[in-house]
C-alpha cells in the first residue's frame, strides 16, 4: 500500500480570553473555522493544565484495573456508556479499532456504570468535576455557534443541558495499546481509530504531550466516502498552550443546514517512519443534545428530528455501513 499522503493545513487557534467582552470577535473566528476547516483548537479556556493531567491520571487508574473489574461496567449501546475493548468497528476499515474506551455521562445513562467507590475511590468525583469544567468551555463555544447561526444565544446551551436526566453528552476516556515496532513488508495501514466523522454536535479532545497520532482530513476535501486514502494532516498535542482540539460533528452540520463542516479524522496505528508506537491516552468530550431536543437548522433544510432520533439513526447508519463493508471485504 502506498505511504500516507500528508499535506500541510493550518488549524485555526481561537483564544477564549476575556470571553464576555470579546464574544463578537470569538464568534466570528469560530464561525469562520466551522465553515472552512471543521477543526480548530481553543486556548485560554480556564481549565488548568493540572486538572487535565489529573484526569489523565484517573483515566490510567481506570484502565489499569483488571478486565474482570472493568467488565462490571460494560458498554451499553442503548445508553452509550460504559467500558469496551477491541469492539468498535468503523465503516472505513471494516476492522476493530485497537483500543479500549470508557464512556461516562452526567445523566441517567450512567446508572450502574460507575465502579463502586471501594474499587476506585474518588474516580467518580474527579471525573464529574472535570466533565463540568469541559461542559463550561463547551457552553461558551455553543453560545457563539448559536449566535453565528442566528439563534438566541442560549438556544444550543439549553438543548445541551447536562443537568437534565435526558442529557446524552458523553465523556470518553480512550486508551490505545503500545504497538510493536517491526518491519511492515506489506505496508498495510491499520488503525487505532479508523477514519470517521463524529455524530455529535461538537467534540472537545484532550491529548497527552508526546502521544500523537490524531490526523484529520477535512470534510469538504474528502474524495472517498469514509476519507480512506485521502490527504491527511497530523494534529499534534500542544502542551505549551494547553490547547483543546475541537471538531464539528454531523449533528451540528445538519443543525446548521450544512454550513458548518463535520470533519473526518482518525488515530492512525503506527506503521511508518515518524509514527508514535507507544501507549496512548486521550479524552474526547462529545456534546450531544438532550434526547428531547428538537433539531432543525435556521433555513429548515432538513425535517425536525429529536436528539434521541438523530443519535439512533446515526448509530443505525453506522451499523449498516459496517455490515456493507464487512460483506464487501469478505473472502
Ligand atoms: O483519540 C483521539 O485522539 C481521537 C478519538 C476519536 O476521534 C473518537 O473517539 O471519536
Ligand atoms: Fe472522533
Amino acid at each position: 500500500m502506498a505511504p500516507t499522503n500528508y499535506i500541510h493545513r493550518t488549524i485555526p487557534t481561537i483564544s477564549l480570553r476575556d470571553f464576555p467582552s470579546r464574544i463578537d470577535e470569538i464568534t466570528q473566528q469560530l464561525v469562520n473555522a466551522a465553515e472552512n476547516d471543521g477543526f480548530f483548537t481553543v486556548i485560554d479556556h480556564e481549565i488548568a493544565p493540572e486538572t487535565v493531567t489529573r484526569m489523565f491520571e484517573q483515566s490510567a487508574r481506570f484502565f489499569s484495573q483488571s478486565e474482570d473489574v472493568k467488565e462490571r461496567v460494560p458498554f451499553s449501546p442503548k445508553h452509550n456508556a460504559g467500558w469496551e475493548k477491541n469492539k468498535q468497528i468503523r465503516p472505513s476499515t471494516g476492522a476493530v479499532d485497537q483500543k479500549e474506551s470508557y464512556q461516562m455521562q452526567f445523566g441517567d445513562g450512567m446508572e450502574g456504570r460507575w465502579l463502586p467507590e471501594s474499587t476506585l475511590p474518588d474516580f467518580k468525583t474527579y471525573s464529574l468535576d472535570f466533565m463540568r469544567q469541559v461542559q463550561s468551555v463547551s457552553e461558551k463555544l455553543l453560545t457563539c455557534l448559536a449566535r453565528g447561526l442566528g439563534f438566541e444565544d442560549d438556544y444550543l446551551v439549553k438543548a445541551h443541558d447536562v443537568s437534565r436526566s435526558e442529557s446524552q453528552t458523553v465523556c470518553r476516556l480512550l486508551h490505545y495499546f503500545e504497538t510493536e515496532k517491526k518491519d511492515n513488508p506489506t505496508g498495510e495501514v491499520f488503525h487505532r481509530a479508523g477514519a470517521h466523522a463524529d455524530w455529535d454536535t461538537l467534540t472537545l479532545l484532550f491529548q497527552k504531550p508526546g502521544e500523537y497520532g490524531l490526523e484529520i482530513c477535512p470534510g469538504r476535501e474528502v474524495s472517498t466516502e469514509f476519507g480512506y486514502g485521502d490527504a491527511w494532516t497530523k494534529v499534534e498535542p500542544d502542551p505549551e498552550s494547553n490547547a483543546i482540539v475541537c471538531n464539528i460533528g454531523d449533528l451540528l452540520m445538519s443543525w446548521s443546514d450544512d454550513r458548518f463542516k463535520s470533519t473526518f479524522h482518525r488515530v492512525k496505528a503506527p506503521c511508518e517512519e515518524g509514527d508514535f508506537y507507544g501507549e496512548r491516552y486521550s479524552i474526547a468530550f462529545f456534546n450531544q443534545p438532550c434526547r428531547d431536543a428538537l433539531i432543525q437548522g435556521p433555513k429548515k433544510k432538513y425535517p425536525v428530528v429529536t436528539g434521541e432520533e438523530f443519535t439512533k439513526r446515526a448509530m443505525e447508519r453506522n451499523y449498516r455501513a459496517v455490515q456493507d463493508k464487512l460483506k464487501s471485504t469478505a473472502p
